[in-house]
């Protein structure tokens, strides 16, 4: 399979999902197919494309196997789609996966192609999908869409929607920051933002003057982040802080979560911007320990929120490290312990950095500390020497072994230097624009500002766009990036679209601002995948969920348990089986309360993930298979 550029990136696209893998893939990252399969290879389809493991293949595992044995069955439609795929399916699997087929190939027309006529839409394709009709209740002329099954694979991207490389020019990474809570996430977040010089000094000193009247002097740096009165009276983070600032390498977005166990909804809907995260444990004794801790640790449950998120790049910040004199011995307790569950959630050794600091006394977080204290052989040589202070024979013996300790010295990244080896995850510049709104930042008639990251595609002002699931076409206005105008936004940016046209109350936090002609689905039951967590009171069919994608919440009820599925194949070992325990993967279907926009995963991943929660913890991981019920 040969490799194509799309944008910068190499990438090759897998024949059987259509999905674009980077091209030092081997295998497709979705389905698990081989790039070549004639080339002989030891790797088992199995062992490839596994981002996700709690020692057994994640749902992500899971999604792969299953697919792979019904794209294998497709194959031969995907050559010619006018097949349906269902024809090759069990007569259970026909009935189940009707509403996805009828997506596999409509009237996708590029948009060159299309000569524009009256009620097409200027700027993009003519959508002869697109219905005004009079309400009968308002009297009001609604714009509606009707979904077209173009295929997504059909879409040909303008030229203006591919970056070209601009030397000097940086892109945009966004950078979750999680962690327990209290472990230093918005005092990270605020120090970041003044030694940047995003916050003047000036700003600096007046934090510093209100958190001491408030008797929160600590917390002056995390007041840039935590804004509201509460947060600032209660001293914890209850929204995700967005903030902006500039490395070598990057523009950071920084997405400052809440740690406190009540607020894990927000932090998801913010953490599932990233691109990468820095994770943020407090080194002092008890409190690490408290993170990650089976029974309810944020370091835990974040750091498997994350890895699902599909971030697969991570610094770990040993923070406070004053607080326990900067020992090594402490530090290497912590890499060794947390290391070994980061690994079972499926970081890669290599995909995480290890930076110990102290964000309160600013060490090691822009610059290699300078706090003798990190250079932990210097430390040891320090006591031993205290013991003959005074002696001419151990200042000798510590002048001779100045080289070995200068050699000694903690030779590992500092913060900023970790954030600049990143890696930027591939983009989806050539799909159509799908845009998860996180936030609706204000409303006036007609206008709407919305935030949010491009999952794929581009937009830029001028064009017209669908709003779902309230299916309002709306004009983009203007776009900002770190409150700067900006006159293009392309997938992976973090932006605000200012939308007209559109009433306030038909765009909220989980909408879908996308291409007309290729809209999100709608949808208010699903079957999917999970990976149950560990739970006290197993799940059965009834069982009550908070049901988590993208920036979208709903109430949600387990309707079948499909099957168990063997956690290794993710072959079914049973068929509906009563109930569900900890650390098993099944097969569920569950119906929602009201629609949600959604994807499935093997289409769009960002749109097609799952947290389900209940009683203030998430009890499952999961990935949307089939859209069961939609609501388009
Ligand atoms: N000693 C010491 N204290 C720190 C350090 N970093 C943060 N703190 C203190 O830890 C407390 C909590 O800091 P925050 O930044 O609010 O913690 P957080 O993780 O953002 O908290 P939530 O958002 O509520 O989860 C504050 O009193 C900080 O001053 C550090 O490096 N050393």
């Amino acid at each position: 399979m040969p490799a194509k550029e799309v944008g910068t990136a190499k990438v090759w696209r897998c024949p059987i999902c259509t999905y674009d893998n980077e091209d030092s893939m081997s295998a497709c990252d979705i389905c698990g197919i081989l790039r070549n399969p004639l080339v002989k290879s030891n790797i088992q389809i199995n062992d490839v494309a596994a981002p996700f493991k709690f020692n057994v293949p994640s749902p992500d595992d899971l999604v792969s196997s299953g697919l792979q044995s019904l794209k294998m069955k497709s194959k031969d439609n995907q050559r010619d789609t006018t097949i349906p795929v269902e024809l090759e399916l069990s007569a259970k699997d026909q009935e189940s996966t009707s509403a996805s087929v009828t997506r596999q190939r409509g009237n996708g027309v590029n948009e060159k192609d299309y000569a524009p006529t009256s009620g097409s839409i200027p700027g993009m394709p003519h959508s002869n999908v697109n219905t005004e009709a009079m309400s009968s209740k308002t009297g009001k002329v609604e714009k509606t869409i009707e979904r077209k099954t173009a295929s997504i694979s059909d879409f040909t991207p303008e030229t203006w929607m591919i970056p070209e490389t601009v030397d000097g020019e940086l892109s945009q990474l966004n950078l979750a920051i999680v962690g327990h809570v209290d472990s230093g996430k918005s005092t990270l977040s605020g120090r970041l933002l003044h030694l940047s010089g995003r916050i003047s000094q000036k700003l600096m000193h007046k934090y510093e003057k209100e958190a001491k009247q408030q008797g929160k002097g600590s917390f002056a740096y995390a007041w840039a982040l935590d804004e509201s009165a509460e947060e600032r009276e209660r001293g914890i983070t209850m929204t995700v802080g967005v903030a902006f600032f500039t490395s070598k390498k990057y523009h950071i977005v920084l997405l400052d979560s809440p740690g406190h166990r009540d607020f894990v909804p927000n932090m998801i809907s913010g953490a599932t911007q990233a691109d990468a995260a820095i994770l943020v444990v407090d080194a002092s004794m008890g409190s690490f320990e408290a993170g990650i801790d089976a029974t309810g640790g944020q370091t835990r449950e974040h750091a498997q929120l994350i890895r699902s998120f599909g971030v697969d790049q991570i610094i770990v910040l040993v923070n406070k490290m004053d607080v326990v004199g900067y020992s090594k011995e402490r530090f290497d307790f912590v890499k060794q312990k947390l290391g070994t569950f980061l690994r079972t959630c499926g970081f890669k050794e290599s995909s995480i950095s290890w930076v110990p600091a102290s964000v309160m006394e600013n060490q090691n977080l822009v610059a290699n500390s300078s706090d003798s204290r990190l250079s932990w052989l210097v430390a040891a040589f320090a006591v031993t020497l205290s013991l003959f202070s005074q002696d001419f024979f151990a200042s000798s013996v510590m002048l001779c072994n100045l080289p070995l300790i200068l050699l000694c010295r903690y030779r590992g990244p500092f913060l900023m230097d970790a954030i600049d080896s990143l890696q930027l995850p591939a983009r989806d510049y050539s799909k159509p624009l799908q845009i998860p709104i996180c936030d609706v930042k204000s409303q006036s008639q007609s206008q709407v500002s919305a935030c949010g990251k491009l999952e794929t595609g581009a937009i830029r002002p001028g064009l017209k766009v669908l709003v779902m699931p309230s299916k309002e076409i709306a004009t983009v206005r203007s776009l900002e990036r770190d409150s700067q105008p900006c006159s293009i936004a392309r997938a992976g940016d973090n932006v605000t679209v200012n939308l007209q046209g559109i009433e306030g109350n038909r765009v909220t936090a989980g909408s879908v601002i996308c291409h007309p002609d290729y809209p999100v689905q709608v949808a208010s039951q699903l079957e999917m995948k999970i990976l149950v967590l560990e739970i006290s009171t197993p799940i059965v069919i009834g069982s009550q969920l908070e049901f988590h994608i993208h920036h979208a919440k709903e109430a949600a009820k387990i309707v079948k348990i499909l099957s168990l599925l063997d956690p290794k194949t993710g072959n079914v070992t049973k068929k509906s089986p009563r109930c569900l325990l900890s650390k098993q993967n099944a097969m569920v279907e569950v119906a929602l309360q009201g629609p949600v926009c959604v994807e499935e995963y093997s289409s769009c991943r960002a749109l097609g993930r799952v947290f389900l929660r209940a009683s203030g913890r998430t009890i499952g991981l999961g990935v949307v298979t089939q859209i069961i019920k939609r609501e388009n």
